[in-house]
């Protein structure tokens, strides 16, 4: 687990209005049950509404309507620029020479400049086009990478842990990234296709009905060998996605845990297994490229033949008097025109099968909503009665589950005092955690109801929740930034003297005054210049600061020095005092301070009661308690 964290892992934002409506996280999963080994999970395919894809897209460009326009208008301006060419080809051969050869200089001058003014405008719309439509792409990337990092914060801790935070890395990077393709290069292409298709096959027919048709006609096996292209190349572009979220999953797993990785030497088991994964991505690419081959290879195969048929015909034409020689020269030309994007067409639909791969994993993530929801209407906590400390904790027929295991706390009643202190020990697996966690509220009972002064943890506002409860975990985590930055987390609004008397409070003053900057001292990523004793120390005086009614310790299991340990005991009387506290109790010694002890085991709180009258029992405790005693002599 991780930091001096509040009943939710983040402030989180309202769920992006951009997705779909919510679908249920898992349709094959009902409660309580374990998950089947093969679920969208694993296979990375969350699942998205119909048409997902394509209506994010469009919620994504709704904002940019009037720049779009702009830019379909430059590019439909460009297009008849570009286009002319042939046209005046035909207008010189045909007019302009036999003018020229009886003295009339004027066609041929007419010519020369309206080709010089069309190649001047197609350059400098084409420089607009490229311009407006990088602005677009750019804002609407940004866009969806702040919709992915918003939505990855407010989901909650269970989808994490299914999730893996390298698939989230993918969407927002890789995924991400193919979009951009689709909206830099693909969607150029495919509207100077779609436009220079539709203006060849006008002129054409205006030129000579004959060649329109002819030219009409073989397009016919050219739009089927797209159609099967595109369907082959769709099942390769999502395998692709998901092999290339398996790198990343490796490689930040693997990052993640350097230090275990190397203290036990798991480097070659690792390399085997990225080698395998890498392997995998190689073979989903080729097979992406073999698709992009056999494509091209077949549609250009029939446009050759297309283009030979039709300069049979018309050089037969010509020969019988029955077609210009200038207008069969402006169709050949138009002709290669029309099939020369064929090529191009093919890189269009492989950026946009990319793109609508990365797309539908990407809503099918926005798709999701937290486990823990926020209310609609929240309520609001009691008052606190002046000199009561705490708020008063209830578990009333709590039963948990969590998604990816079976039953881990049976049903369960439990009440603890406002003000109290309750230690809660019991064998590891027992289920300490998973209730303290029920108590942040990082997951809602899978029946039952957790209430705190009698309001039911579901109906408080995350901001309520988090002011109310905070747990403070074993590794106590550090962001980057500085010493004071972390102890404020627990009250952003706190100023440096309200900080240091925190720390003070804590006995962590010392030490942080000792550290090159004092208060100020960036701790780096993962708090790599402070030791574990002082990274909990930290986490304690930000809880201090946080002051809630009730404080949840995950206490260390680390191996702390004797003074370090003596220090974060000390710690732990100044922070668990005039509050109702849980403390999960690795040292014996904390159990001491409590007023009240829970045993547990398999789930169940099979000891309560003060700790002198669990020692005088003769149960569990006092076996664990006898146990300790003994270590100590
Ligand atoms: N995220 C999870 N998903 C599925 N099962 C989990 C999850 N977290 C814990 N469990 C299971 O729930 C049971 C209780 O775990 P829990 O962490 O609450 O035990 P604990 O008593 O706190 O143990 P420890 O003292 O080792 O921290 C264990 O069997 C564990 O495997």
């Amino acid at each position: 687990m991780t930091t001096t964290t509040t009943g939710r892992p983040s402030d989180a934002p309202e769920p992006d209005p951009g997705a779909a409506r919510q679908l249920p996280t898992d349709p094959d999963h009902s409660p309580g049950q374990p998950p089947k080994a093969d679920d969208a999970f694993e296979r990375d395919r969350l699942p998205a509404p119909r048409n997902a894809a394509r209506s994010l897209l469009a919620s994504l460009l709704a904002p940019h309507r009037r720049r779009v326009g702009v830019v379909a208008v430059l590019l439909l301006l460009q297009q008849a620029a570009v286009q002319a060419g042939p046209l005046l080809v035909a207008y010189a051969l045909d007019r302009a020479v036999p003018a020229l050869r009886a003295g009339d200089h004027g066609p041929l001058v007419a010519v020369a400049v309206v080709a010089v003014l069309c190649a001047a405008a197609s350059g400098g719309l084409q420089w607009g086009f490229i311009r407006l439509s990088a602005l677009i792409s750019q804002d609407v990337l940004v866009d969806l990478r702040g919709r992915i990092f918003r939505h990855g914060q407010a989901l909650s801790l269970d989808f994490h842990e299914r999730y893996t935070s390298g698939r989230l890395i993918s969407r927002a990077t890789t995924d991400v990234e193919s979009l951009r393709e689709l909206l830099d290069e693909g969607i150029q292409e495919l509207i100077t296709i779609a436009l220079s298709t539709v203006y060849i096959t006008v002129t054409l027919l205006f030129l000579d009905g004959g060649f329109g048709l002819a030219a009409l006609v073989s397009a016919a096996p050219l739009a089927l060998q797209v159609r099967a292209y595109r369907r082959r190349s769709h099942r390769v572009y999502s395998a692709k996605s998901t092999a290339m979220a398996g790198v990343i999953v490796q490689f930040t797993e693997t990052l993640n845990g350097i230090r275990p990785v190397q203290a036990f030497r798991r480097e070659r088991s690792n390399d085997a297994a990225f080698a395998k994964l890498n392997h995998r991505h190689e073979r989903v690419n080729g097979d992406a490229f073999l698709e992009m081959a056999r494509y091209v290879v077949l549609s250009r195969l029939a446009a050759n033949v297309a283009v030979a048929a039709i300069v049979l015909w018309g050089a037969y034409r010509v020969a019988t008097g029955g077609l210009a020689l200038g207008v069969l020269a402006a169709a050949v030309l138009y002709l290669r025109r029309l099939y020369d994007p064929i090529d191009r067409l093919g890189m269009f639909l492989n950026a946009y099968e990319s793109a609508a791969a990365s797309l539908q994993k990407i809503a099918g993530l926005l798709a999701q909503r937290p486990s823990v929801p926020e209310p609609s209407a929240p309520a609001g906590l009691p008052a606190v009665a002046s000199g009561r400390p705490g708020r008063e904790v209830a578990f009333r027929e709590v039963r948990f589950a969590y998604r990816t295991g079976g039953e881990v706390l049976p049903r369960f009643d439990l009440t603890l005092a406002a003000g109290s202190t309750v230690a809660v020990v019991g064998a590891t697996g027992a289920g300490k955690s998973t209730l303290a966690k029920l108590l942040a509220r990082f997951y809602d009972p899978t029946e039952g109801r957790v209430l705190l002064d009698g309001v039911e943890l579901r109906e408080l506002s995350t901001a309520e929740l988090r002011r109310a409860v905070v747990m403070v975990t074993q590794e106590a985590f550090l962001f980057s930034g500085t010493v004071a930055d972390n102890i404020a987390l627990g009250r952003p609004d706190a100023t440096r003297a309200e900080i240091e008397s925190a720390a003070k409070a804590i006995g962590a003053h010392d030490f942080i005054t000792a550290l090159p900057d004092g208060y100020d001292t960036d701790v780096r990523k993962r708090g790599g210049r402070i030791s574990a004793g002082q990274r909990q120390l930290v986490g304690f005086a930000r809880a201090l600061l946080a002051d809630p009614a009730v404080l949840i310790l995950d206490e260390a299991t680390s191996s702390l020095d004797i003074p370090g340990e003596r220090a974060v005991q000390r710690a732990m009387d100044t922070v668990l005092r005039g509050r109702t506290a849980v403390v999960i109790a690795h040292r014996l010694s904390t159990v001491e301070i409590a007023d009240r002890v829970l045993v547990m085991a398999d789930g169940r709180i099979v000891e309560d009661g003060p700790p002198d009258r669990l020692v005088k029992d003769r149960g569990r405790f006092a076996a664990l308690h006898q146990a300790w005693r003994d270590s100590l002599v």
